[in-house]
Order: C-alpha cells, then structure tokens, then sequence
C-alpha cells in the first residue's frame, strides 16, 4: 500500500482540520485528485442524472406494483417502492451488487491475499461507481480512507465514559452522534451551499465516517470486553488489516481474511431493509449522513434484523448448554427447535422477508468454514441446523422462506478465532452496512432525491374508501 505519513489515530485532531478540508474545497473546486473516487463519482454524476430523467420521462407513469390494503398493514411486503441503484436482491438468487453475484465478487474484484477474501476497499469502490476498481484505484481509496481514519478526542472520551453494560451498538449509535460534531454536511447546508452541490460534502462526511468506524468499533470491543487499549492504527495497513489489529485479532492472517469478508458481505441488501431505508429515510429530511447513519444503526440494532447475529450464537450456546453437549444431535436440536417455537420465539437466523432460498451469504461463510475450520465443532452443529430447521418451519405452514440468512453463519465464524462476545457482532454488521447505505446517500444527494413521505390511512378511512 501506497501510505507513508505515520500517525497516532489516539491522539485528536481538532475540528478545524476537517472544517479547513471544506473551505478548502468551497475555495477549489478541483480538490478531488485526479484518479481518486470522489473524481470518478464526479465523473459519472451527469451520466446518471441524464438516465433518471430519460427514466422518469420514458416510464415515469407507469406501475410498478398494487398497493392493497394487506400489503399496508403487512410491512409493505411486496410493494417495488425505492430506487436503490447499489444493489438488487432477487428471492430465489440472493443480491447482486452492482450486478455482481457473490461467486462473481470473487471473480472480479482484487484481493489481498493471492486467490483469497475480495477487499472491502474495492466493494466500496464498485458501490459508490458501478465499476470494478483496478488497484491503483484501491490503493488510492485505502491511503484516502487511512488519512480520515483518526477520531476527535471526545470522542474517545465520550466511548471510555460509557458504561460497561451499555449494549455495544447503542455505544455505536452514540458515537456516530457525537462524530456528527464535524459534518461537513450540515456545515455547508447552514452557510447556504447549493443544490446542485449537496453531494460533495455528503461524500467527504460519508468517507470520514466509513474510515473512522473501524476505531470506533474497536474501542467499544475494548472497552466493553478487553482491556480498553487499542492497538495503534498502522496507515501503511488496508482497512480490514488495520480493523482486525485493533479489535485485538490481526495476528491471526485468517482471522484478518475472514474481516474481508464479512466487511464485502454485509455492505449492502438492496434499498428496502430497515437499515437501508432508515438511511434513506432521515436523510431524505436532509439531516447529514451521521445523523441518518445513527438512526440507522438503531434500526440494524433490532433482533429481527442486524443484532440475529447476536441471537443466533447466544441461542446455539444456550442450546448446547441445556443439552449438556458441545455436539448436540440432529434429533436433540429438533426437540429444542421446537421448545423455541413452543415458547413463541423464533429461531434466529432463519426466514426472510424477500428471500426464497438459503442466502448466499450464508453460503459463501459456509465456503470459508469448509475451506478453513471444517472440524470445528460450532461449525458442525450450525451445519446441523441447517439440515433440521428448514423442514422444521416447513412444517409450521406459514414461514415464507425456512432457509438460513446471513446471521445464521458468522457468529461461529468469529468464535473460532476467539471474537466470542455476541453482543459486539452487530457493531462490525454497522461497520459493513456503512458502505452501502452512506454510498447510495450520496447518490440520493447527487440525483436529487425528494423527501420521502408516503401517505397513511387510518382504518377508518380504509374502510371509508371501500365501502
Ligand atoms: C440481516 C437480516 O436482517 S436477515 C434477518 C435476520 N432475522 C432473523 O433471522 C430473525 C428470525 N427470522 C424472522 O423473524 C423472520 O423470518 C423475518 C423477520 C426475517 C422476516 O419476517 P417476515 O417477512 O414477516 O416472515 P414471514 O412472512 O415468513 O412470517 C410469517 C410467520 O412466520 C414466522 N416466522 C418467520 N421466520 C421465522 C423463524 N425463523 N422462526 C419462527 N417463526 C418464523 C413469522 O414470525 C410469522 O409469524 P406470525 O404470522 O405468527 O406473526
Ligand atoms: O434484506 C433484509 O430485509 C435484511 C437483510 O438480509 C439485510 O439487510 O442484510
């Protein structure tokens, strides 16, 4: 990697910096270096503006899909009703990212380590711009991301004071908060920036925030779960090196592989996932990409969403400890499946509100276990699980997909390497969704996006209509 400054990530920059970034910028329009992703997304903001409007122009009244009164109480299951351009979950196949299927992810994109993990520079690079980054591009984003990586010293300070049994994602979503301090975004809204121009301070706020998470996401760990001291950021590492050293794990090259995975896939689900739509939402309202990011951790933060990573491996350890066993039975994990369901809980991990198969998201963790820790023994009984659950929900009649998401893989993915503290995996599922969510904000800005505000009915008035 191309960094050569070195700096000391514990030690605060001011407020000022990032302010003078942004006078700087107002000054000079050209700031963006020639090559770097902010000029490319500069690049193509005509193009896509052009084909949003030769979209609405050509099919702009068209239908999408009905709107019935099932699917306004029912979560809007069903209703197409969000441009999202980053990515496109089909329920049979799973997500593409800008077109790209998993399988094919591992195809295109660079990886650090010759035939392993694409690196999560370049996912982020393919969802802000649509193209397969070539290294120089990576190389250029890391040493970009690295030099925003440091965080304000209240910050730190505001994490350290924290309670030890404040959940870590609350911890999270208070941090991004607090960094809210410094967006340029609201900065440049307040001295009447234009329009046309929103999308700039959008994407360094969105940059700044992606780069300082992995810092926030490893003092939390440390705190909560270590000793409180986090390793020095190296600037000559990439971000999921730098991320896997400071959580306390970079020793470990399989471990750090296995950070770059998880950072490509949880990124993004397309547009209509609470996360997803939470960004999407509030920063509608033109509140700037922390604010909306926050709100949006606390939606991640939901145990029918992001925090089933947390309950499936809290859920497995429970189970295991009630049978008495560390490799429980297929028929004893039936039996407690079914006490699960008994005491009107859900099993963790299972279903989905769009997918119709096992997500293959699931599978490619279930790659890196076969490939790495094939006889361990959570990973026998997550396999396990993945034979019985399935006819299990079957049978109840009225679970859409019976098949195992994303959640119900990585929790026995990061205990092999000793990262066994459930509540901190949401956190690093917010490290990951960042990409997505904050990339497409920036493209909401660029396009011009309205404020969403759908309308609602009240009963009465749905019967009124009908009636
Ligand atoms: C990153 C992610 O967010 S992936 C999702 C992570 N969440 C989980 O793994 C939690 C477990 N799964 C679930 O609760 C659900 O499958 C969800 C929230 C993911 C999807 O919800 P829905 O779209 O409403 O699912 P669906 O239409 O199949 O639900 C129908 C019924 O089956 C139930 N059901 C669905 N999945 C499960 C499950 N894993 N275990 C038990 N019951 C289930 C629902 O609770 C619902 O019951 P109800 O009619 O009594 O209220
Ligand atoms: O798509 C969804 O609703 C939930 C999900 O899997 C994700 O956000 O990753």
């Amino acid at each position: 990697m191309l960094i050569r400054r070195s700096f000391n990530l514990l030690s605060a920059p001011s407020r000022s910096p990032v302010f003078a970034a942004w006078a700087q910028l107002v000054r000079n329009k050209s700031t963006a270096p020639a090559g770097s992703l902010k000029a490319r997304i500069s690049e193509l903001i005509p193009q896509k503006q052009a084909e949003l409007k030769d979209l609405k122009v050509k099919y702009g009244s068209k239908k999408l899909s009905e709107m019935t009164v099932d699917m306004a109480i029912g979560g809007m299951r069903g209703a197409n009703a969000l441009l999202w351009d980053l990515s496109l979950l089909d329920p049979e196949e799973g997500i593409r990212f800008r077109g790209y299927s998993i399988p094919e992810l591992y195809e295109v994109l660079p990886s650090a380590v010759k035939g392993g993990e694409p690196i999560p520079e370049a996912m982020i690079w393919l969802l802000m711009t649509g193209e397969v980054p070539t290294e120089a591009q990576v190389n250029s984003l890391t040493e970009d991301l690295n030099s925003r990586a440091a965080l304000p010293e209240f910050v730190e300070r505001i994490l350290d004071n924290c309670p030890r049994d404040l959940h870590p994602m609350s911890q999270l979503s208070i941090a991004v908060n607090a960094l809210q301090r410094d967006s340029i975004f609201a900065k440049a809204y307040h001295d009447g920036v234009h329009k046309k121009d929103y999308w700039e301070p959008t994407f360094e706020d969105t940059l700044n925030l992606i780069a300082k998470l992995p810092l926030v996401a490893s003092k939390i760990y440390r705190n909560v779960f270590k000793d409180g001291k986090v390793a020095p950021f190296d600037p000559k590492l990439d971000y999921a090196h730098n991320f896997s050293n400071m959580l306390g794990y970079g020793s470990s090259e399989e471990f750090t592989e296995l950070m770059r995975l998880y950072l490509v896939l949880h990124a993004d689900h397309e547009g209509g996932n609470v996360s997803a739509h939470t960004t999407r939402l509030v920063g509608s309202a033109l509140s700037d990409p922390y604010t909306s990011f926050a709100a949006a951790m606390g939606g991640l933060a939901g145990p029918l969403h992001g925090l089933a990573n947390q309950e499936v491996l809290r859920w497995i350890v429970h189970m295991v400890e009630h049978l008495k066993t560390k490799n429980p039975s297929k028929e004893q994990i039936a039996q407690f499946c079914h006490e699960t369901l008994a005491h009107g809980n859900v099993i963790p991990g299972y279903g989905h509100a769009v997918l119709r198969k096992t997500d293959p998201r699931y599978v490619a963790q279930r790659n890196f276990a076969l490939k790495h820790l094939s006889h361990d023994p959570l990973f026998q009984t997550v396999s396990n699980l993945y034979e019985v659950v399935p006819k299990i929900l079957t049978e109840l009649g009225k679970v859409k997909n019976p098949w195992p998401n994303v959640d119900a893989h990585s929790g026995c993915l990061l205990c092999h390497y000793g990262l066994t503290e459930a509540d901190f995996y949401t956190v690093m599922f917010g490290v990951s969704r960042s990409f997505g969510v904050l990339s497409q904000l920036v493209w909401d800005r660029a396009l011009g996006l309205p404020i969403e505000r759908p309308k609602s009915m009240t009963m009465e008035s749905i019967r009124k209509m009908f009636d």
